[in-house]
């Protein structure tokens, strides 16, 4: 990313986990439905234990990054065969409330790479993102600085 190897560790990105494990039961009708609708995760990263290791990169990432790193968008389509299950594992920091400020990370800025995003808060991003719920459109479009 540019800066030194711990900074996103100096920054408590890895400080706090929320793991969630989904089972979806096989569906007799999958084209009537969802497994889980379009999105990108909030947090900074997300281990996804399926068939195999998938490591999303989420929207807060992609906010302090300043768009360097982009947050993978992502839905489960429900299936007849199954069931299926998944394990996900969130660095963010939910379980930690912390009134830090996240950001474009500063060494990561320029005359060339201005800000792209506003600081915020890990609550009221996650805040927004709960409150609009998975409706198929980036949570970062609102911390969008107008340029
Ligand atoms: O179950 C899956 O494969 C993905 C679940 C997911 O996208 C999530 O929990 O954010
Ligand atoms: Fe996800």
């Amino acid at each position: 990313l540019g800066p030194k190897g711990d900074h996103l560790e100096g920054m408590d990105c890895a400080k706090g986990h929320s793991i969630l494990m989904h089972y979806y039961p096989p569906c007799p009708q999958p084209h009537l439905t969802l497994g889980t609708n379009r999105h990108s995760d909030p947090g900074f990263l997300t281990l996804l234990l399926q068939d195999h290791i998938v490591v999303n990169i989420g929207d807060m990432l992609q906010l302090i990054s300043n768009n360097q790193f982009k947050s993978v968008e992502h839905r489960v389509v429900a299936s007849q065969k199954g069931p299926r299950v998944s394990v996900a594992c969130f660095f963010t920091l939910d379980n930690y409330p912390s009134a830090r400020m996240y950001g474009p990370i500063k060494e990561l800025l320029s005359e060339d790479n201005p800000p792209l995003y506003r600081d915020t808060t890990l609550q009221d991003f996650n805040a927004h993102y709960y409150s609009k719920g998975l409706d198929g459109h980036s949570s970062l479009k609102h911390f969008i600085l107008q340029q």
